[in-house]
């Protein structure tokens, strides 16, 4: 069975700013969270995954099937692929309708629209199809757009900075709509956020960029339970440095202490019990990745 989704090799350069080589997949049944800083290139690297620009090098496909800028050599099996597929994005894109409209544009763009679907999932978030979208609150807004990408039943989400800008009952409840998703079988989603707490409660897998190159790729279990930060004073942390592999460290220096990121929490604990090892949150974990000192 094809991944969901697949970019290999992306690169796309926007003046200074240059994307890749970069390559993801999203298998059924994960969740590929996409992290980064602000200007990072999630953005860029998933508009790839709908043709919206012309790409330097690299291919990136649907379904197995290529997506590209422009005609398709086979649009009948990429339309196929995009019904698989749907697209959310930070902001409401629907323009000065109503909430019902939505629903009867939803029914022309899609040929399996399932209209009682999307009037439950209304129904759900409380939204009144009479509604006129642009006077929704972000977080009604957002359950709004999942309405609209949930209602032609895809296999797969492709999720822009879903969570930005909403209070935290508003993630919440976006959030278990896609674990809802997640629970169906053959689904996947693929989700960009710089909130990474969205990304350590629903992502499986997570991909990590910083200024257009991939900082990591991994689970997010391994993050939880295999790595860990020790919180040394600086004469500890420079201690450490010829007691393990080089390299093995990443360590960041702070005004009262040096946090050092360690790959094997267990093995640190049992070589220095007298440091204190933590579990790293994933915002910690990508700090010391992007901005931690290799040691
Ligand atoms: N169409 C474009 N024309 C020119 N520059 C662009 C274009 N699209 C993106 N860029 C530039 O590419 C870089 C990466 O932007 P991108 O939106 O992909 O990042 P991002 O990680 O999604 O950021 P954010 O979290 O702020 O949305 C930025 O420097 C941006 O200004």
């Amino acid at each position: 069975m094809a991944d969901l989704a697949r970019i290999d090799g992306l690169e796309k350069s926007y003046g200074d700013f240059h994307l890749g080589p970069l390559s993801l997949a999203v298998p059924e049944g994960q969740v590929l969270g996409f992290i980064g800083a602000n200007g990072s290139g999630k953005t860029t690297t998933i508009h790839a995954l709908f043709g919206a620009y012309k790409r330097d090098a690299g291919t990136a496909t649907l379904m197995g099937v290529p997506v590209g800028f422009g005609p398709s050599a086979n649009e009948k099996a990429l339309a196929e692929a995009k019904e698989g597929a749907a697209f959310v994005f930070d902001t409401l894109s629907f323009g000065d309708i109503r909430v019902e409209d939505v629903g009867r544009f939803g029914a022309l763009a899609y040929q399996g629209w399932d209209a009682a679907l999307f009037q439950k999932e209304l129904r759900d978030a409380g939204i009144a199809p009479s509604r006129k979208t642009k006077e929704l609150s972000r977080g009604m807004g957002m359950r709004l757009q999942l309405a609209f990408a949930l209602a032609h039943h895809p296999r797969l989400l492709i999720l822009d900075e879903p969570t930005a800008g909403l209070d935290p009952m508003a993630r919440e409840d976006a959030l278990d709509r896609l674990r809802a998703f997640m629970g169906e079988d053959g689904h996947g989603i693929l989700m960009s956020s710089h909130i990474t707490t969205d990304i350590e409660d629903i992502g499986d897998q997570v991909l990590c960029i910083d200024r257009g190159q991939k900082v990591f790729e991994m689970p997010m279990d391994d993050i939880r339970d295999r790595y860990g930060i020790a919180r040394c004073t600086a004469a500890q942390a420079q201690a450490l440095a010829g007691r393990f592999p080089a390299g093995s460290l990443r360590v960041l220096v702070k005004p009262h202490q040096t946090d050092v990121l360690v790959p094997d929490a267990a093995a640190f604990r049992a070589a220095e019990p007298t440091i204190p090892v933590e579990r790293p949150s994933l915002e910690e974990f990508m700090v010391l990745m992007i901005k931690g000192e290799k040691r």
